[in-house]
C-alpha cells in the first residue's frame, strides 16, 4: 500500500477521529462517512468546537472546549458565528455549528471565514434584491405572478376578467379569441387595425411588443403547436427580449456562469483537497481526452486521493430537452462501458436518478459532502439551462467549501475565442472559419492537444468507496423507452464505447475520405464518417477528430487532401454553431437567430405535420429521408436540409416543431447543430441560405439521388418504377398508375404555388418590425 496515500485518507492523518480499517467494512467508505458525521454532528457531540492550527488535532481537546460553552451553545443555538480569538496567537477559530443543521465537513479556518463572510454577503444581497423593483423587471418571464402581472397590462389584459385564470394565463386564452387585433372605423369608413394605428406589426394577426417581458404574439401559438414546452419554461419571449441578450440588458448565462466564477475565486482558491475529487460526466462519455476528467485525475494523483465519478440522469430533463429514446439507449450502452473501463482503473461510477431536474444541484453537493469531496469538476455544456446550473451549483458548492471547477472541451475552439476584427461574434460561417482556422494555427499544440486517459486509482479506492463500485445503471424511463426490436437495431447500427468510435475515425480517415470532397452531399451512398451520434454524445471528441484528420493530412488543417481539408470544414460546423449558441442564447429559448423571422406567418396544421413526419408527402425524396429518420434515427446532411426546407417553406409550417421532432427522433440530436442546421433550411438561422432561395424538392432529390436509389430503398412502394427520372416525381412523369396502385400518395402541396406563398410571407413578415 502506498504509504504516503495512507497518510492523506483524512481519518488516518487524525483530521477525522474514527479508525476504521479497509478489510472491516463491505461499504467502509459510506459507513465511514455516516461514523464521521455521527462523530462531528454537534448534535450529537459537541455545539462548539475549537479549532487550533493545525486545525483537525485532537477531538476529545474538542470535547472539553466544546463543555466549557456548552451553556452559551443552548442560548445561541442558531446562531452560525465565527469570532478570532487575539489572545491565542495560533489563532484560535472558534465555530458554532447550528446543532439543528447537518453536521458541516471540517474546514480550514480561512476558508470557513470566508465561507461565512460569503454567506452573509448573500444574504444582504437577496434582502436588497427583493426591495430592488427594478430587477423585476428584467427578470425571466419565471414566475407566475409576473406573468399574470403583464397579462393585466397590454392586450391580454382586456380578455383577463373574462378568463378564468389558472396557472398560466396564457393557457387558458381561447385560441380564436386571443389576441385579435381590435377594428375600428377609418374615417373613410375602412376598418383599420388597431395595431396599424399604434403602427405596430402583426405577426400572424397579433400586436407586436416591445416590453422586454411580453410574450411575443404569437407565444399560445407556439404553445399549443408544442413548441414551448410549457411545463418547463415561460411562454416565447418577445423580440424585444431577444434584443436586451444583444444589447447587454440581459446577462448571457454564459456570462453568469463567468460571474458567478469571479465572485467566488477567492473561496474556491483557498479550497484544499480532502477524501476525494469527483468528476461529473454529462455530455463527455469518454476517457480518452476529455479535460476536465484529466484535470480532476491529475489533482487527484497530486494528493493521492481517490478520484470518483458519477453521472446524474434526470428524465424531466431528457423531456424538457426532447431527448430521443436512441439517444438515451446510446447514453446508457455508453454508460456501461465506461463504468466498466473506470473500474480496471479503480475508480467508481456511481449513477443516480434524479427525477426532479432543480434537485440536481443540491443533490451533486450532499453526495460531495457524502464523499468528503473537495473538487468537482466538469465540462462545461452551452445550453441555456446548463449554464445556469452551473452558475448555481459554482455557488452553492463554494458555499459547502467545495470548488465546482468546469472546463471548455466540447469544441475545438472555445466559444467566444474567436471575434471579427471589430470585436464582434461572426454570424457568417466563411469568416469566421478563416479565424478558426487562423487561431489554430497559432494555438493548436494546446487546442489540438489530445489528452491521456485519467490515471489509476490507489486499490484502497475500493474499500474506501466500495458501495459506489456497484452503482446499477437505470433502465430508460417509460416515454424514452425503445422496444427490443428497436433496441436491437440501434446496438448493431450505432455499437457503444469509445473503442467504435475511434474505430470508425480511423477507419473513415485513412480509407473512407477519399471520395468525400467530391460526393459527401450525395445521399444514394454512404460517404460521410456517420460519427455524429458519437461527438454528440461526447464519446469521441472533437479535438481528436480533428486533430487525427489533420495528422492524416500531413499536419494540414486545410489544403493539401482536399477531402480531409473539406471534412475538417464540416467538423468546424459543429464548432461555429455552439459558438452562436453561446453569443445568441435566446436561440435555445425557442427564438430565431433573426428574430423578425418569428413574425413571419407560419401555417399550424397538425395533419400537414403529420403528413411529413410519417413520409407521406408525395415527395419520394422528403418522404425517403423521413422514412430513413425514423427508422435509423439519423439522417444524411442533405437529406435534413431538404426536409427541413420542405416543411419551413412548402408547408409552411412552424419550422421550431420540426427542430423539435428531429431531436426527439435523431440518435446524434444536439441542440446547436440542430437549431443551427434548422435555422440554415428555414432561412431564420445564422448565416442561412437567404429565405428568396428555396430547395426544390425535385431538383434536389435528381441531383443528389440521381437513379433514384435512396428513394427506393426508403419508399418501397416505389420500388417498382425503374426509370430514374419518374422515381422523383411518379404523378408527374408517368409513373401514377405504379404509385398509385402501391398506395402512394400523390404530393399534399404543388411546389410552385408553395415557393410564392412562401415567398409573400417572408418578405411580409420580416418587414414587420421595421419602421
Ligand atoms: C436541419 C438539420 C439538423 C441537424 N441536426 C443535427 C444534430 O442534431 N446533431 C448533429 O450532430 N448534427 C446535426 N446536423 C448537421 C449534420 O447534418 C450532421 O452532423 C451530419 O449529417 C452527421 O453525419 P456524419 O457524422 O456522417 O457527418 P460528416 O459529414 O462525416 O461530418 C463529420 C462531423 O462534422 C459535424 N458536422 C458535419 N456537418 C455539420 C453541420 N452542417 N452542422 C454541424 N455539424 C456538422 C458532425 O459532428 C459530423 O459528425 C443537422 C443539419 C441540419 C441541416
Amino acid at each position: 500500500m502506498n504509504p504516503k496515500r495512507e497518510r492523506i485518507i483524512p481519518h488516518k492523518r487524525g483530521l477525522l477521529p474514527l479508525s476504521t480499517s479497509s478489510s472491516t467494512s463491505t461499504s467502509s467508505s459510506s459507513l465511514t462517512r455516516s461514523k464521521v458525521h455521527k462523530a462531528i454532528n454537534p448534535s450529537a457531540v459537541p455545539a462548539i468546537i475549537q479549532l487550533q492550527k493545525p486545525v483537525f488535532s485532537s477531538l476529545n481537546a474538542t470535547i472539553e472546549k466544546e463543555e466549557e460553552h456548552k451553556q452559551e451553545n443552548k442560548r445561541k443555538r442558531y446562531a452560525t458565528t465565527l469570532e478570532d480569538n487575539n489572545e491565542n496567537t495560533n489563532k484560535v477559530i472558534r465555530i458554532e455549528f447550528d446543532s439543528s443543521q447537518a453536521p458541516q465537513p471540517f474546514l480550514e479556518p480561512e476558508l470557513a471565514q470566508r465561507i461565512i463572510e460569503a454567506r452573509r454577503k448573500k444574504r444582504i444581497e437577496e434582502e436588497s434584491e427583493k426591495e430592488d423593483v427594478n430587477k423585476d423587471a428584467t427578470a425571466d418571464l419565471n414566475t407566475e405572478r409576473e406573468v399574470r402581472r403583464r397579462a393585466a397590462q397590454r392586450d391580454y389584459g382586456r380578455l383577463r376578467s373574462s378568463l378564468r385564470l389558472r396557472k398560466y394565463h396564457y393557457r387558458s386564452i381561447p385560441q380564436d379569441t386571443q389576441m385579435a387585433p381590435q377594428k375600428r372605423k377609418a374615417p373613410n369608413g375602412a376598418e383599420v387595425s388597431s395595431a396599424r394605428r399604434n403602427n405596430v406589426s402583426q405577426p400572424n394577426g397579433q400586436r407586436q411588443n416591445n416590453d422586454i417581458n411580453a410574450p411575443h404574439p404569437g407565444a399560445q401559438q407556439a404553445e399549443n403547436f408544442g413548441i414551448v414546452l410549457r411545463e418547463f419554461y415561460p411562454p416565447e419571449m418577445s423580440n424585444a427580449r431577444c434584443e436586451a441578450y444583444n444589447n447587454g440588458t440581459l446577462e448571457r448565462p454564459v456570462d453568469t456562469l463567468n460571474r458567478a466564477y469571479a465572485e467566488t475565486d477567492p473561496i474556491r482558491k483557498e479550497i484544499k483537497p480532502r477524501n476525494a475529487v469527483v468528476h461529473w460526466f454529462k455530455g463527455d462519455l469518454r476517457l480518452n481526452d476529455n479535460r476536465a476528467l484529466k484535470m480532476a485525475s491529475e489533482l487527484a494523483a497530486k494528493n493521492e486521493i481517490p478520484l470518483v465519478c458519477m453521472y446524474i440522469m434526470s428524465p424531466q430533463d431528457l423531456t424538457a430537452h426532447c431527448s430521443s429514446p436512441a439517444r438515451v439507449d446510446f447514453t446508457l450502452r455508453n454508460l456501461r462501458v465506461l463504468q466498466r473501463e473506470l473500474g480496471t482503473l479503480d475508480i467508481p461510477l456511481y449513477i443516480e436518478t434524479q427525477e426532479r431536474r432543480r434537485n440536481i444541484p443540491e443533490r451533486i453537493g450532499e453526495l460531495c459532502e457524502q464523499w468528503g469531496a473537495s473538487h468537482l469538476f466538469a465540462n462545461i455544456e452551452y445550453e441555456v439551462d446548463e449554464l445556469r446550473r452551473e452558475a448555481k451549483l459554482v455557488r452553492l458548492l463554494a458555499d459547502k467549501g467545495i470548488a465546482f471547477e468546469t472546463a471548455h472541451d466540447s469544441c475545438v475552439v472555445t466559444p467566444g475565442a474567436l471575434q471579427s476584427q471589430q470585436g464582434k461574434q461572426y454570424a457568417v460561417y466563411s469568416p469566421w472559419y478563416r479565424a478558426w482556422m487562423g487561431y489554430l494555427h497559432q494555438h493548436g499544440d494546446h487546442n489540438l492537444r489530445v489528452l491521456e486517459p485519467p490515471g489509476k486509482n490507489h486499490e484502497s479506492a475500493r474499500s474506501h468507496f466500495g458501495d459506489l463500485f456497484d452503482s446499477q445503471i437505470p433502465g430508460a424511463s417509460e416515454n424514452r423507452r425503445l422496444s427490443d426490436e428497436e433496441k436491437q437495431r440501434f446496438e448493431k447500427m450505432y455499437p457503444e464505447g469509445e473503442q467504435e468510435a475511434r474505430k470508425r475515425l480511423d477507419e473513415f480517415i485513412t480509407t473512407r475520405v477519399k471520395e468525400y470532397s467530391k460526393k459527401r452531399s450525395m445521399v444514394d451512398g454512404q460517404y460521410t464518417a456517420i460519427l455524429s451520434p458519437y461527438l454528440a454524445s461526447g464519446v469521441l471528441s472533437a479535438r481528436t477528430a480533428v486533430s487525427k484528420a489533420k495528422d492524416a493530412n500531413g499536419g494540414y488543417l486545410d489544403g493539401k487532401n482536399a477531402s480531409l481539408a473539406s471534412w475538417i470544414s464540416e467538423v468546424a460546423w459543429r464548432d461555429f454553431y455552439k459558438h452562436v449558441l453561446v453569443h445568441w442564447p435566446f436561440i435555445c429559448m425557442n427564438k430565431c437567430f433573426k428574430p423578425e423571422f418569428t413574425n413571419v406567418t407560419w401555417e399550424y396544421d397538425t395533419d400537414l405535420f403529420t403528413r411529413w413526419t410519417e413520409g407521406q408527402t408525395g415527395y419520394p425524396i422528403v418522404d425517403a429521408a423521413m422514412r430513413q429518420l425514423r427508422h435509423d434515427a439519423w439522417l444524411h446532411n442533405r437529406n435534413r436540409m431538404i426536409v427541413s426546407s420542405f416543411l419551413s417553406k412548402d408547408l409552411m409550417i412552424d419550422w421550431r416543431r420540426g427542430e423539435r421532432y428531429f431531436m426527439e427522433t435523431l440518435i446524434d440530436g444536439d441542440f446547436a447543430s440542430n437549431h443551427g442546421g434548422w435555422g440554415f433550411g428555414s432561412s431564420t438561422g445564422v448565416d442561412p441560405q437567404p429565405y428568396f432561395r428555396i430547395f426544390n424538392p425535385l431538383l434536389q432529390s435528381e441531383k443528389f439521388d440521381p437513379n433514384g436509389d435512396f428513394i427506393r430503398k426508403w419508399v418501397p412502394e416505389l420500388s417498382d418504377i425503374k426509370d430514374s427520372k419518374a422515381i422523383h416525381d411518379p404523378y408527374g412523369r408517368g409513373a401514377g398508375a405504379i404509385a398509385q396502385k402501391a398506395g402512394y400518395p400523390r404530393p399534399i402541396v404543388e411546389h410552385a404555388a408553395s415557393r410564392v406563398r412562401a415567398l409573400k410571407r417572408y418578405k411580409e413578415g420580416i418587414a414587420r418590425d421595421k419602421p
